[in-house]
């Protein structure tokens, strides 16, 4: 499917390199020794996709899908093979120029940050001014940051461990866009602004990649506001890609807003997911997928272990993934036959 898009696009055809390029990605999390649970299936499997600069990709899915943990391998957050995942030609987990110099921002989740002699992922609440955290920054285009504080509507005197949530969350964007980012990751982080401060966002965001052909990749569940926002859709289920496509094309083949659309592969996505394990059940087999530590265990936990050496991990690696079992559960692409 992303293939598809790529072989279609004219920067493609130039032979340009595309701002992100995943090939093939794989992965599992890892059990608590390190490795994947034995006969473990990849929680991302096969997933191929190429984007472009300036495009503003959606990422959809069900809850559960794996849009988290995609943004978080694109974000150089678990370590894959450096040829499954290049953004700007670079691997995101080896090569820490790229998150460090503002080219590639991931923002999602709650506000964390390792902070000394504290500990790791402390929340950020301490009292500190807005105004310190946002020009607490150096080498910032003042303009740049002007901007972001007025289209987030940022009190520079707020106490951060004395404003609401949405406030918070509204300084942490603002500190994660201050760089003009060439590839941004936003992990649904709109949930606790209001509808003003969402349409601003949004707005800006829109406009970045438009001017400066910034790219972003945007996961989330709500629709508000987005009918006409992004260029592309990307459909993601049980860790495969469903589809990957211009936004033009998704309303040439559905008549429906985009919303009802997405809901409507959800849909036939779970009424399928019903269908199988009412076969399995009917079958004798466990309605659903044995979990170990998280991941999928496909099959007989105790045949599957037998194949635990050839599983995709390379031994000594903390999150190798190489690609893993063959045999998944669900086949690719299967959402989008009709
Ligand atoms: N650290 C982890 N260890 C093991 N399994 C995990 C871990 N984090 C997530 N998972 C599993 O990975 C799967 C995909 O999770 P992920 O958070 O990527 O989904 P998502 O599409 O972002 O879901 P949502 O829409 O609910 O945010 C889930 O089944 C989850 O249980």
């Amino acid at each position: 499917m992303a293939d598809e898009r790529y072989a279609n696009s004219a920067v493609a055809a130039e032979g340009i390199v595309p701002v992100m390029e995943v090939k093939n990605l794989s992965f599992t999390y890892p059990g608590i020794d390190g490795h994947p649970p034995p006969g473990s299936a990849p929680l991302i499997d096969g997933f191929c996709l190429s984007v472009q600069a300036g495009d503003l990709c959606l990422l959809v899915g069900s809850n559960g899908a794996g849009k988290t943990t995609i943004l978080k391998i694109l974000g150089g957050k678990h370590m894959v093979e450096p040829e499954m995942v290049r953004i700007l030609g670079r691997s995101a987990f080896h090569d820490t120029a790229l998150t460090s110099s503002g080219d590639l921002s991931y923002l999602g989740g709650e506000w964390r940050r390792d902070v000394a002699f504290a500990g790791f992922e402390v929340s950020i609440q301490m009292d500190v001014s807005a105004e310190k955290m946002v020009y607490g920054v150096s080498g910032i285009d003042p303009r740049r940051r002007d901007e972001l504080i007025k289209v987030l509507d940022i009190d520079l005197s707020w106490r951060m461990h004395k404003v609401s949530d949405g406030q918070r969350r509204r300084v942490q964007i603002c500190m994660g866009l201050l760089k003009p980012f060439k590839v941004l990751l936003l992990d649904e982080i709109t949930v606790d602004l209001d509808v003003l401060a969402r349409a601003n966002l949004l707005g800006y965001l829109k406009k970045e990649c438009d001017e400066r052909g910034a790219t972003i990749i945007y996961a989330t569940h709500i629709f508000d506001g987005l009918e006409d926002w992004p260029t592309h859709v990307v459909y993601v289920a049980h860790g495969k890609l469903q589809l990957a496509l211009p936004l033009q094309k998704v309303k040439e083949i559905s008549n429906l807003s985009l919303m009802r659309t997405v809901e409507s592969w959800l849909r036939k996505e779970r009424d399928e997911d019903r269908r199988k394990r009412k076969v399995r059940k009917e079958s004798g087999l466990p309605e659903y997928e044995k979990l170990v530590d998280g991941s999928r265990v496909t099959g007989d936990p105790a045949r599957v272990a037998a194949r635990v050496m050839n599983n995709g991990w390379a031994a000594g690696r903390l999150h190798s993934t190489v690609a893993g079992e063959e045999n998944f559960f669900l086949s690719s692409n299967r959402v989008l036959r009709q």
